[in-house]
């Protein structure tokens, strides 16, 4: 073994891993390129930028679900073609907001404590902050969640039903649209508020060719400054993309005004760019 060629950081890729002395401890697909891996993962080209693995968004054809390495493959953890199944890896934390928004997750280096300067670090745009991970509903088990949680927050004064919300992501892909319910069991993604100049976005990722899942995972839309609460937008994360024309009325209908009035929830996100309505999918 070359010094300092560690071969348990390498996989089976097409690439020269000896010519690519700054990247060898890395699979070194790079943008584009397919891995030949044998397990048919990055059937597109890997879109993870290698050493630093921040996600090329704007190589990234919108929608198109990514595919990592897994175990399946003979290649190994550290493969560059692996990131979102390694786990939340940027300081993070919740924070309150305003009674009506409730919690908020933020980017929060100074928690950091394995770095000095912590405080003074950005977040890079197309790093990995979560998944937004929660119970697998069908469309019907969303239909019947969604019309219980509207009927819980109707009962309730709005300074009461503050994170009681709904929490369930409506992700539309090729041909399917999964629901991801946070809400009795999830992890910190729920903790995400819309905006609608959001600096996150949700994009589906398998883990290997075979995975029956699709998760969302989020990712930064641009860099992130410390202490920046995190944010996506709710109606993207359906997949604006790929929705049918049915759908773009019933988000614009929420956003217009023109959906009966128990149902539209007012947006708070702030932003100069605020639609004044929270987007909602209800076309499912
Ligand atoms: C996924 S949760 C976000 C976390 C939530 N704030 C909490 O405390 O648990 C979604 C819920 O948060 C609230 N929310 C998120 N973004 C909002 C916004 N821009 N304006 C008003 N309410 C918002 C709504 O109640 C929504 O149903």
């Amino acid at each position: 073994m070359e010094d300092g060629l560690d071969d348990q950081w390498l996989c089976n890729c097409s690439v020269d891993h000896q010519s690519l002395a700054q990247q060898k401890w890395l699979c070194t697909v790079a943008d584009g390129e397919s891995c030949d891996c044998g397990s048919g993962c990055a059937p597109q080209g890997n879109f993870y930028t290698p050493t630093i693995l921040t996600l090329n968004l704007d190589a990234l054809p919108e929608r198109l679900p990514l595919v990592e390495c897994s175990p399946a493959c003979p290649c190994v953890k550290k493969c560059a073609n692996r990131v979102t199944q390694h786990g939340v890896r940027v300081p993070l934390a919740i924070r309150p907001l305003s009674s009506e928004l409730g919690l908020g997750l933020f980017y929060s280096p100074s928690t950091d404590i394995s770095s000095a300067k912590g405080s003074f670090m950005s977040l890079a745009k197309g790093s990995f902050i979560s998944l937004y991970a929660g119970e697998y509903l069908t469309t019907g088990q969303a239909r019947t969640r969604w019309a219980r949680q509207r009927s819980d927050n109707a009962s309730r004064e709005r300074q009461d039903s503050q994170g009681q919300g709904n929490y369930i992501l409506s992700l539309r892909l090729p041909g399917q649209v999964i629901h991801i319910d946070p809400r009795y069991k999830g992890n910190v993604g729920r903790f995400l508020n819309h905006s609608c100049e959001p600096n996150c976005v949700i994009h589906p990722v398998k883990w290997g060719a075979d995975d029956p899942w699709y998760r969302a995972a989020i990712f930064t839309r641009r860099d992130i400054r410390p202490d920046e609460e995190l944010t996506f937008d709710y109606a993207d994360a359906s997949g604006s993309a790929l929705q049918p024309a049915e759908r773009r009325r019933t988000i614009a209908a929420q956003e217009d005004g023109t959906t009966e009035q128990s149902e539209r929830v007012r947006c708070l996100c702030g932003s100069d760019k605020c639609r004044g309505w929270m987007p909602f999918d209800g076309s499912w």
